[in-house]
């Protein structure tokens, strides 16, 4: 598996459960759909920026007439070009036609796009070819319409080449071993086979072809297609699929390590991956949109009967803990909460790093995702300071005077703007390629914001193979001249790939990883790295259930703190100046910021699903025979 296409990131699905004429009627518009989608899709570019793609379908249409549409673009600004292309093509058509232009019924019949139901993926797609086939959704045509499968999903599986054996054994070719494609195809055997158990029970009952077709589409069992197909997945998905005649469907993993949020009223049934996409684009409360469970789907049928089925046996909830950290826009309301407790929760460990020296402190963050945990590490300052002023006043007792209570009442954290950052681009989720430039050149800093004597306390969201920070912040901060430059990350430190849908891939890349070898090759103990590639091997063979994760060997001898300090060796560029030293948030403060998105595998080495520990020991293996294979 060499080049396939992995972390598809961002979905958005509309139902619209009136007819066209309504939204018309209620909103002026029948392009209602059209318009949300692309809000949806802007509102979560945070989550993909190398494609993305939308796909319609409009209901009821007679035989002969277009129902199903697709766009997709790996431009520069994907979604903008998708929803360019789209309005070229309807505005070309009501140019040529403007009779169309009030005649809703006519518009659905002529104008692509133009219909009840949508499904639309933003993709992240950071590694392999970046080519137009990868962009989501996928379709797998048909003439009969209700074996049309339009599928999209944020999702990554560990197992694809036992999912693509499976369905070898099932007779089929597929042309590639992508796991979209895998999975895509998994479910249309299954749609096609419950469609085919339909038709001869139809057939049974006296009904002719023609006549079955509507009342195979009205009575097809998605909730058991779907667990069939998703049977043997091991992974972590919001899958999104659209059938033909009108069906919808996402389902996420039993595990909860994607996020699926979903909305409802009498108009529209929405999903996505983020709620406050949700609120905002159709202004509702927190409280109304609901988290989809794990392990669960809903279901929207063509008459708009809507419904969270259980589709697999839930696992232990271990929602990614990352997508709070940095992932995830930090506008939710509970997402916002957790990023300033995070950095509140971090005060502690500054305050022993700057000798509790706040006047020749200043604080910032590096932008943009980091900047909620600044606030809570500031607000941590504050109370700080407080108590501290509390504490002198009191002192002072019947010597209270103004200047000295003025003296006193001056001290508060200092905070500035430093870091500034030129793109709006996510770095992270940048392809790989082209990543290293990219963060060499983003960012730039504030002059004459910090004295000689100061330490400087930055925050970032996290480090995990350490590019931002070496080829950039660290240098930047440098050419300020502070004493003392205390990095913090309000995540812990990354230690194990991900294989779930974020991109930490390789072992090797992580910072963490390359300190603990190091840290074995000072303490002459090195010997225990091919030690722990010989009991990889040894696993090879096993099935995923009885895999340990050997590779958290490679740890144990080490602290938290030894390993941060020598993390902070590595990164140091070698002319800094100043003293460096990097802080971590610990696991146990992270679950106490996060307590409802436990799954932590990539600090731990704890993997929700059995597929995880066979990744981690496959990636050691390639690390250990510099093989540069992604390890799933
Ligand atoms: O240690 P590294 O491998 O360099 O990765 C970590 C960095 O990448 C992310 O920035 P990104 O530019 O993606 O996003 P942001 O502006 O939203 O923080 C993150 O916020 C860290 O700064």
């Amino acid at each position: 598996m060499s080049d396939a296409i992995k972390h598809e990131c961002g979905i958005a699905l509309v139902r619209l459960l009136k007819p066209l004429e309504y939204y018309k009627e209620k909103y002026g518009t029948s392009f209602y759909g059209i318009q949300k989608m692309y809000l949806m899709m802007e509102k979560q570019h945070n989550r993909g920026q190398d494609g993305a793609g939308l796909a319609s379908i409009k209901m009821d249409m007679q035989p002969g007439e277009r129902y199903m549409s697709r766009v997709r673009s790996n431009q520069q600004q994907p979604i903008q070009d998708i929803f360019s292309q789209i309005n070229t093509r309807i505005n070309d058509i009501l140019k040529e036609r403007p009779e169309l232009q009030d005649d809703v019924e006519a518009q659905k019949k002529d104008l692509p796009y133009l219909g009840e139901l949508y499904l639309g993926h933003l993709r992240y797609g950071t590694f392999g070819k970046n080519s137009i086939e990868s962009v989501h959704p996928f379709l797998r045509q048909n003439n009969w319409m209700h074996r049309n499968l339009i599928v999209a999903g944020n999702f990554n599986m560990t197992n694809v080449n036992e999912l693509f054996d499976n369905l070898v054994r099932l007779g089929q070719h597929p042309k590639e071993k992508a796991d979209t494609i895998t999975v895509m195809e998994r479910i249309g055997h299954f749609l096609d086979d419950e469609v085919a158990k339909l038709y001869k029970k139809l057939k049974r009952e006296g009904y002719s072809k023609r006549e079955a077709s509507p009342l195979i589409a009205e009575q097809l069992n998605i909730s058991k297609i779907l667990k069939r197909a998703a049977k043997n997945w091991d992974g972590g998905y919001a899958m999104a699929g659209l059938i033909g005649h009108g069906d919808a469907f996402v389902l996420r993993d039993p595990a909860g390590i994607r996020p699926a949020y979903y909305y409802k009223d009498d108009e529209v049934v929405v999903v996505a991956s983020e709620r406050p996409v949700i609120q905002t684009v159709f202004n509702v409360d927190f409280e109304k949109v609901k988290e989809l469970s794990p392990g669960h789907a809903i279901i929207v049928k063509k008459d708009g009967t809507t419904k969270e089925k259980e589709i697999l046996k839930p696992l232990e909830r271990k929602a990614c803990s990352f997508e709070r950290i940095y992932f995830s826009r930090g506008s939710d309301k509970e997402i916002y909460h957790e990023r300033k407790k995070l950095g509140r929760l971090l005060f502690p460990q500054i305050l022993q790093e700057i000798d509790e020296d706040l006047s020749n402190t200043v604080f910032s963050y590096i932008p943009n995702t980091a900047e909620t945990s600044f606030f809570g590490m500031v607000k941590e300052a504050q109370r700080h300071l407080n108590d501290l002023k509390k504490e002198q006043i009191l002192a002072l007792g019947d010597n209270i005077t103004p200047e000295s209570l003025n003296d006193i009442l001056q001290l508060r954290p200092r905070i500035e703007k430093i870091a500034i950052k030129d793109a709006k681009l996510r770095t992270f989720i940048a392809d790989d390629n082209s990543r290293d430039d990219l963060v060499a050149h983003v960012y730039d800093i504030t002059y004459g914001s910090v004295k000689k004597s100061d330490n400087l306390v930055i925050i970032d969201d996290s480090i995990v193979r350490g590019t931002t920070l070496k080829k950039s912040i660290l240098r930047i901060l440098d050419r300020l001249h502070p004493k003392k430059i205390v990095v913090v990350s309000s995540a812990p430190q990354i230690r194990y790939p991900d294989c779930y849908g974020i991109d930490m891939a390789r072992l090797e890349d992580l910072v963490a990883f390359r300190a603990a070898l190091e840290l074995h090759k000072d303490a002459g103990t090195y010997a225990v790295v091919e030690d722990i590639y010989q009991r990889c091997l040894s696993q090879v063979d096993y099935t995923d259930v009885d895999v340990v994760n050997v590779v958290k060997d490679l740890y144990e001898p080490f602290t938290d703190e030894q390993i941060s300090a020598k993390i902070a060796d590595l990164l140091a560029p070698e002319d800094l100046n100043a003293e460096l030293s990097i802080i971590y948030q610990t696991v146990d403060k992270l679950h106490d910021a996060c307590p409802k998105n436990l799954g932590d595998w990539y600090f731990t080495g704890d993997y929700p699903t059995p597929g995880g520990n066979r990744v981690v020991n496959r990636a050691f293996i390639n690390f250990f025979e510099g093989n540069k294979e992604r390890a799933y």
